[in-house]
């Protein structure tokens, strides 16, 4: 009888001890690496600030509020969706869909994850600051979770509100009020949002149709789909090229242009190929670039403006 490969296996790693285990949990249920750009764009808000960072504890108590409150956000997904995620190829290995971690003891976490995050924004920033961050964990982690993904496809224009919020958090945090310049590149990202999430919904779509959930791809079908994304994608480089306008920063400017065009250009490329594996490879490919896209154009923004204080340009 052949011999099954099993742990005993000499080229495996020996199983990870249940505390190391426990840490990768908590690090997946929330969504940390999400988290981490939402925290940049935050930061780049803060950075943006025309007063510069004056008061560093609010700078650092709204980043940490972001970060603790998008934590609690995705583990509210998850709490949500356990029996959605055991069938999706890409989600079953999640600690609730394996049963590793129950749905009490995420939502302690989740709890223990907001309540200090508004202990921290109530202490060190401002009402506005918390207000405007409880709105991104309830739009995302209940409205978008609970109410919009399941009903429209939709769902991820107006979930991607909650999402866009942290460049204004940032601002609010050092500023105590709202602006303009913060105030596009929310519109930016509630714009990216689509043209990042429907590539990945294309070639997850078989997945989205076995767990019934409404994504445009299993509603309106693929042709569809790409058109939506090209419309945004297009969108998303013409909102970008507006707060170079507003700073008079032409850095950033040329960046968000070369950057828009190439993401363009692949939206239309995607748009062209005919349907099958190598137009599920190219959706993955337009996925992975719609991140560091986002993070391209945010850290341009912090370059431009360094360049515009230092006077080179
Ligand atoms: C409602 C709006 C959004 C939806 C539906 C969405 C959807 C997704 C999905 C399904 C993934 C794959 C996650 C995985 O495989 O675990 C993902 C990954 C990612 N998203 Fe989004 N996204 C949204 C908004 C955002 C926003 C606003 C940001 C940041 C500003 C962002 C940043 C990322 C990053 C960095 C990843 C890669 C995570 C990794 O490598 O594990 N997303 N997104
Ligand atoms: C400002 C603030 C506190 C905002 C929190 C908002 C937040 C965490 C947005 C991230 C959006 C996200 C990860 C969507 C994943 O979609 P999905 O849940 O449909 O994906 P899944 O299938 O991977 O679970």
């Amino acid at each position: 009888m052949p011999k099954s490969i099993g742990t005993s296996s000499p080229f495996l790693l020996p199983s990870p001890s249940a505390g190391v285990q426990l840490l990768r949990d908590l690090w997946v249920l929330a969504k940390a690496r999400v988290v981490s750009l939402l925290v940049f764009t935050a930061a780049v808000g803060e950075l943006l600030a025309p007063s510069g960072i004056q008061h560093w504890p609010a700078a650092v108590a709204g980043l940490l509020g972001i970060a603790l409150a998008g934590g609690a956000g995705g583990v509210l997904n998850q709490i949500v969706e356990p029996e959605l995620d055991q069938h999706m190829r890409r989600t079953h290995r999640r600690p609730l869909a394996e049963g590793r971690i129950g749905r009490k003891g995420a939502a302690v976490y989740a709890a223990i994850l907001l309540g200090v995050s508004i202990a921290v924004l109530l202490l060190w920033t401002n009402p506005l600051t918390l207000a405007l961050t409880l709105l991104g964990t309830v739009g995302y982690g209940v409205v978008y979770t609970l109410y919009l993904k399941p009903s429209t496809p939709w769902n991820i224009v107006w979930g991607g509100l909650a999402g866009a919020l942290p460049p204004l958090i940032g601002w609010t945090a050092v500023m105590g009020s709202v602006n303009l310049l913060p105030l596009m590149l929310v519109a930016l990202i509630f714009v990216w949002t689509p043209a990042h999430f429907w590539p990945l919904a294309i070639y997850c779509r078989r997945d989205y149709a076995k767990a019934c959930i409404p994504m445009l791809p299993v509603t309106h079908g693929i042709d569809r789909t790409r058109k939506e994304i090209l419309v945004y994608a297009v969108a998303t480089w013409l909102v970008s090229l507006v707060p170079a306008f507003l700073a008079h920063d032409w850095v950033y400017g040329g960046i968000a242009w070369i950057a828009g065009a190439w993401f363009v250009g692949m939206a239309l490329r995607l748009r062209r190929l005919p349907e099958g594996a190598e137009m599920d490879l190219y959706a993955r490919k337009m996925f992975a670039f719609s991140i560091s896209y986002l993070f391209l154009l945010f850290t341009a923004l912090l370059v431009g403006k360094a360049l515009l204080s230092y006077g080179i340009f």
